[in-house]
């Protein structure tokens, strides 16, 4: 028997590494059957170009546990080592990619690195008492048994072992027990192990599944493929709206297939992630570096081996290849967008309730996006008759809709029923209303406009139909000058909890009588007072304002102008008001009940 020192400095390395990974012990699994895996796969290429001679057989890994014992054994039939490779390999490789992690490490912020960094075999004396390694080169040489306890000594004796393969027995230590029973490896191997390439097997049931749709041609793959795989990685949700098959050799590698979610209204708070494979295994589902964070609400799988996952979050962040991807990830969804808008244009459409979402938000965080997104980025009119791109918009409102500084105006609907009295004058006029009520739509408008620097969005209640497109016409009214003044005094007494402003025009006679509209900036104001900090306060507790637009050449006003009774003009006046008010959901509390009893004394001749 051979007994020697591993060449180490760091006389206790073990204690420390112990410490760096306590809070992901379970990651033993995953570096040992990787390890297998690559064994495996070694021995695959090995035959193929000759070097290995013979059938393989079968090819299997196996996890066994031996509850008694206290021992997990990881068992492959892969290439093996020779008793040099063991020295090599184990006691000099492994060793001292151990040591270089922790001079790299010490004294840094220990969460920074746990969980990105595969300390490879050597992760086994996380939960061990002792290793042992019995292995069999696929080369004609003696079978070997290499044993350490996690001190620096080891053991390297000849052992009795006639097929090829490792097998690798952990002494599980006291604090680990919980990896002595079945259910935890369980769910750990499924959690790191489910798509590795080689038939894993685990108490005579085999947990994965070796070829993943991710790794096939996008070609052999049918719809109904990428929606068995959805449901193997999500199985409670619903079926997915898109996917993006993702395969990049150039300047990096990667695949994966991205999944466009059925989300409605809000940001869900994420459960379901994307998921970060290297070559099958699984590493992490927190990509938040590796995906632009717009597509985090996407799901999935990305696998590349060129992310470089042994390292710290800092250090990904400054990553040249990451940031490519992440780059590379966004145009690949965008495009995928813009085909599915060219060739299905329908499809694309009844699916933007759930799609806007994503558009939107990539939109306002990504101008690389934003260039592509313009193209496919759709409004739906608010009598659900068309939708529009920016461009088809621009092109079906030119004539109308361009204001006196040249800017093309959205006008828009956050509640087409609430606001239909408005959307309906608009249209009168010619006007083409889209919907935007989603809740990213009130942040989106604010972006866009920033963005997009001829346009400007209107909130179709913003103003009175004649002024929501500002072109400064004039406009004839048929009262004259003292008349005006009395109906401006009389509805400057009504209003009751608002800022009101009154201001008399002479509108078509068809118009309403009297439109309360709140300008489209202080309500910009009060809604996002809703959501945000100490200056929102400031706009939140202002009063209401709201501009009251009397239509003079309304024939109502010439009866009211012409009614002797006071009291009767000044109620009539202020129920006009009250109407206004309640199509805008400002009439509220007392002055509600007001308007009720006035309006039953008017009815029943009371006065
Ligand atoms: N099951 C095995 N069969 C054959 N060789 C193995 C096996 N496990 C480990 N080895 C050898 O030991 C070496 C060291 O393994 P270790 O896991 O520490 O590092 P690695 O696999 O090279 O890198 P990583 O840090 O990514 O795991 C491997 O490169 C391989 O040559």
């Amino acid at each position: 028997m051979q007994k020697g020192s591993i060449r180490v400095q760091t006389e206790n390395i073990f204690p420390i590494i112990k410490k760096f990974l306590y809070s992901e012990h379970d990651i033993f699994i995953r570096e040992l059957v990787s390890n297998a895996v690559d064994a495996t796969q070694k021995l695959k290429t090995l035959s193929s170009i000759g070097e290995a001679k013979g059938e393989l057989g079968d090819l299997s890994i196996t996890i066994s546990l031996d509850s008694a014992a206290r021992t997990v054994t990881i068992s492959d039939k892969g290439i093996g080592m020779t008793a040099e490779e063991v020295d090599k390999y184990l006691n000099q490789v492994a060793f001292s990619g151990a040591e270089e992690f922790l001079n790299k490490y010490k004294g840094q912020n220990e969460n920074n690195i746990i969980g990105h960094f595969g300390l490879g075999f050597y992760s086994a004396f996380m939960v061990s008492d002792k290793v042992t390694v019995v292995t069999k080169s696929f080369r004609d040489a003696p079978a070997v048994r290499w044993e350490c306890d996690g001190s620096p000594e080891f053991t390297l004796e000849e052992a009795e072992k006639t097929d090829r393969g490792t097998d690798i027995i952990l002494h599980i230590n006291d604090e680990s027990n919980e990896f002595l029973e079945a259910d935890r490896i369980k769910s750990v191997l499924n959690r790191f192990c489910h798509f590795l390439p080689v038939p894993i097997f685990f108490e005579g049931e085999q947990i994965n599944h070796p070829s993943p749709a991710w790794t096939k041609k996008p070609s052999d793959l049918t719809a109904t493929d990428y929606q068995d795989f959805y449901k193997e990685l999500y199985p409670y949700n619903e079926p997915p709206l898109f996917w993006i098959h993702l395969n990049v050799d150039y300047p990096f590698n990667l695949t994966g297939i991205l999944y466009f979610p059925k989300i409605k209204q809000s940001f869900e708070i994420q459960k379901d992630k994307i998921q970060l494979y290297s070559n099958q295994v699984f590493v992490t589902d927190e990509v938040k570096d590796i995906v632009p964070e717009f597509l985090m609400l996407l799901q999935g799988v990305i696998d590349s081996p060129d992310i470089p996952l042994n390292v710290s979050r800092s250090y990904l962040q400054g990553d040249p290849n990451v940031k490519k991807i992440n780059n590379h990830i966004t145009k690949k969804v965008a495009d995928k967008l813009e085909e599915i808008f060219q060739n299905n244009r329908k499809e694309f459409e009844e699916k933007w309730e759930n799609l806007g979402l994503f558009v939107k938000y990539g939109m306002m965080t990504d101008d690389k996006f934003l260039e592509k997104a313009e193209k496919f980025h759709i409004m739906q009119d608010t009598d659900g008759s068309a939708w529009y791109t920016l461009e088809e918009y621009r092109k079906a409102t030119e004539a109308l809709q361009k204001n006196k500084e040249g800017k093309l105006v959205i006008l828009y609907s956050t509640e087409p029923v609430q606001q239909n009295g408005f959307i309906k004058g608009a249209n009168a006029k010619g006007y083409k209303v889209v919907k935007l009520e989603t809740i990213v739509d009130a942040a989106f408008i604010n972006q866009m406009e920033m963005k997009w620097n001829d346009v400007h969005f209107v909130r179709v209640d913003a103003d009175i139909a004649d002024n929501l497109v500002d072109k400064q016409d004039a406009v004839a009214s048929v009262l004259n000058q003292d008349q005006e003044e009395k109906l401006k005094q009389l509805f400057s007494q009504t209003g009751e909890g608002v800022h009101l402003t009154v201001e008399v025009k002479g509108l078509s006679p068809d118009a309403a009588p009297v439109v309360a509209t709140r300008p489209e900036f202080m309500r910009r104001m009060k809604d996002m007072a809703a959501v945000s900090g100490p200056m929102g306060s400031f706009y939140a507790n202002m009063p209401d304002e709201v501009l009251l637009t009397v239509n003079g050449n309304h024939s109502i006003f010439q009866k009211i102008l012409a009614d002797g009774n006071g009291v009767h003009q000044e109620k009539l006046t202020r129920n006009l008001a009250d109407l206004a008010l309640l199509s805008q959901g400002l009439l509220k509390g007392g002055a509600l009940t007001n308007f009720i009893e006035r309006s039953v004394e008017l009815i029943s001749g009371e006065q």
